[in-house]
């Protein structure tokens, strides 16, 4: 709960003005079984299947020593030895690649998103073709139609379903596709919409390189998919976390600090040594925005706002941007606990990663709720990503996620 400088709680806008914000309703998420790497063997694995290991052993070193750093224990992969004897050229820099991959994600990703959609649905309890909306987001979307109409189709979505795509959002994909399915929960009577993230690693593996080692040890593959809808609800629907309000800030001038970009090779990407401290820099102005729209308060001092009496669901881009956030909001360690365990389990799987954290956090506090701990109502989500773009929410979560 928020409080004033006298400590007094903040009514939010829903109750004030009778406006009931879009909820989430229900969670899936999926990963591919087909290969599950450790951190600790995932040098040793690269540079023996790209046949570089004696050619390039300082660069083996140093990967080994940033995949020891990252606070990841394993990640999932959609890319297998096998896919790779088939495609020579994922591993020759000279030769086009991009439309084999792009042959590959094709059915790979909406597949990926279907696994996680089930999911969703079956605890939504109502038909797929219940659903309204469908909002997409990849960075592998290179094609026309694209993974959305293939999601839709696999899932057996009503032909009225009003479709959208959001490609190369990078990590902010997930914050961004839930932000419009709020702004479309909200304002189109009994819409539900279907909000799916799937990416995978495929498009961007390529021969160790310096650049790009970084990014080689953070990122995994995995799907999440979340139903938003607003009031009027069925019986069976039961709301896991209220959006009361939604903010997007760009950081002027960090453009080149993150970004990815589609060559003929696949897809590069760049993750820029600033990025922790830029977020660290910006973290307190973005959450205040969006604060200010749930709350309708124009104090921006920060001095009303305790961090620690909410609860976090921040996009884990990797252990220092954690560590950075949780020492500029003065965190308590276990606020971001929920981060911390997807980054471990899974990596950093882009647009997707936020639902992880979502799925995880709900499922830490039924836990609790049955140990009859006392669970914070009010909560915050960050996911960021090329921009340097934040999407912030405010969240409000039941108090017995069970009974509602
Ligand atoms: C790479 C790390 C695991 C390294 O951990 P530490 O920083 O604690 O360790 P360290 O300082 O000893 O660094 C180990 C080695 O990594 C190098 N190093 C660190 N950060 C680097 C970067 N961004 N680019 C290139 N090299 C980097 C250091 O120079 C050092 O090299 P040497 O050993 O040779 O001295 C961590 O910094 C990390 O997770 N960084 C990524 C955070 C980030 O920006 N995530 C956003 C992802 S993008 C995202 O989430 C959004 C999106 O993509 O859309």
């Amino acid at each position: 709960m928020t409080r004033d400088k006298a400590g007094n709680a903040y009514e939010s806008c829903s109750i004030e003005h009778g406006y009931a914000p879009a909820t989430v309703l229900a969670i899936g998420t999926a990963n591919p079984s087909s290969a599950i790497v450790p951190s600790d063997e995932f040098a040793d694995q690269v540079f023996r299947v790209t046949k570089s290991e004696h050619r390039l052993t300082d660069l083996k070193e140093k990967l080994n020593r940033i995949c020891h750093k990252t606070g990841i224990e394993k990640r999932h992969f959609q890319l297998t030895e096998e896919i790779l004897r088939a495609h020579p050229e994922f591993l020759d820099s000279t030769l086009p690649s991009l439309d084999a991959r792009m042959d590959t994600v094709e059915t790979e990703v909406p597949k990926l998103a279907t696994s996680a959609a089930v999911k969703a649905i079956t605890e939504w309890g109502r038909p797929a073709t219940d659903i309204t909306h469908l909002v997409f987001s990849t960075y592998s979307a290179c094609r026309a139609p694209s993974a959305d109409l293939h999601l839709a189709s696999l899932l057996g979505l009503r032909h009225s379903v009003c479709r959208t795509i959001l490609s190369l959002h990078g990590c902010y994909g997930g914050g961004r596709a839930l932000h419009i399915a709020k702004d479309i929960a909200e304002n189109n009577h009994g819409a539900r919409v279907l909000v799916a993230c799937s990416e995978t690693t495929l498009p961007c593996f390529s021969m160790p390189g310096g650049c790009n080692l970084v990014g080689d040890a953070l990122f995994g593959d995995g799907a999440g998919v979340m139903i938003v809808g607003a009031s009027p609800f069925t019986i069976s629907e039961r709301s896991l976390f209220e959006m009361v309000s939604a903010t997007q800030r760009t950081m002027p001038g960090t453009e080149h600090a993150l970004g990815m970009q589609v060559t003929g090779r696949g897809i590069d990407f760049h993750v820029g040594v600033q990025v922790p401290k830029l977020l660290g820099d910006n973290v307190e102005r973005c959450l205040l925005d969006a604060l200010a729209l749930a709350f309708g308060n124009d104090d921006h001092d920060g001095n009303n706002v305790t961090w620690n009496d909410l609860f976090w669901a921040v996009h884990p881009g990797g252990r220092p941007i954690l560590d950075k956030i949780e020492t500029v909001l003065k965190l308590e360690p276990d606020k971001l606990a929920a981060s911390r365990h997807v980054l471990r389990e899974y990596g950093n799987m882009s647009g997707a990663t936020i639902v992880f954290v979502l799925d995880e956090l709900r499922r830490r506090r039924e836990e609790e709720a049955d140990h009859d701990h006392q669970l914070q109502e009010w909560g915050a989500m960050l996911a960021f990503g090329p921009g340097i773009t934040v999407e912030t929410m405010v969240l409000h979560g039941p108090r017995n996620p069970k009974a509602n």
